[in-house]
């Protein structure tokens, strides 16, 4: 191995704020991402999926540049790793041999990991499926993984086309994986608390209009302000 690239893990992010994001969908804080400019609203591929559906990730990005199926950063972050991170494995979407299994998986698990995310597949389905550490990953491909090394931990990647820094949020579940940019938590936090008061609204008028309708009454207006005006503006 010529040159090493690995570095300390970033503080964790409070969990004041995890917290605020928990009660938020991924949707909305990919809107409140819209409507800050932040590229991609922090979105990774849609191909980047759980393996189990019912498996929400939420943690500190650790991450790991690597690519052609090569598994060697990723054993070596994983015993440096500790509880309230998640592995961002930018493996570049290798589709010619998996990253890791449900040893790998397991021993993320026993370090305490929050999560880990592979822009690869990964082998071991059932296995993978049974632990309780959430794995979302862009396929399944039984293929022996390479063990070359050294690849980089904790410098900034490009992970299913968004670029993630040490220390990024990443939350994961059943709609994908976003990331928010550490510096940026707070505002994307509060654009994201508005749009889930006007969905809250949205739904208290789609209700009435539902009550309405099967009273046989004449119904109120449905559609939202902003489609109203723009109607109104053509
Ligand atoms: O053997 C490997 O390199 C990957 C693997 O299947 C596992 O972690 O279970
Ligand atoms: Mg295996």
């Amino acid at each position: 191995m010529s040159k090493v690239n690995y570095n300390d893990l970033t503080e964790l992010i409070p969990q004041a704020l995890i917290d605020r994001v928990k009660k938020l969908s991924p949707a909305q804080l990919c809107d409140g991402m819209e409507s800050l400019g932040i590229e991609r609203n922090g979105c990774m591929d849609a191909g980047l999926m759980p393996l189990d559906d019912s498996k929400v990730l939420i943690g500190t990005a650790c991450t790991v540049d690597t690519e052609d199926g090569d598994n060697f950063p990723i054993h070596v972050a994983i015993y440096q790793g500790k509880p309230g991170y998640v592995l961002v494995v930018a493996g570049k979407g290798y589709t010619e041999r998996c990253y890791m299994g449900d040893l790998m998986g397991s021993a993320a698990e026993a370090v305490g990991l929050n999560g880990i995310i592979i822009d690869g597949y990964v082998r071991d389905k059932e296995g993978l499926a049974s632990l309780s550490i959430p794995i979302y990953a862009k396929g399944i491909m039984q293929r022996s993984p390479a063990k070359r090394g050294p690849g980089e931990i904790n410098t900034v990647v490009t992970c299913a086309g968004v670029k993630v820094k040490p220390g990024d949020l990443i939350l994961g579940d059943y709609d994908g994986v976003t990331v928010i940019p550490r510096d940026r938590i707070e505002e994307v936090l509060e654009a994201a608390e508005k749009k889930d008061a006007y969905e809250e609204k949205r739904r208290a008028t789609i209700a009435e209009y539902i009550k309405y309708k099967n009273r046989n009454e004449s119904l109120p207006e449905l559609a939202p302000a902003w489609v109203t005006d723009m109607i109104n503006k053509k």
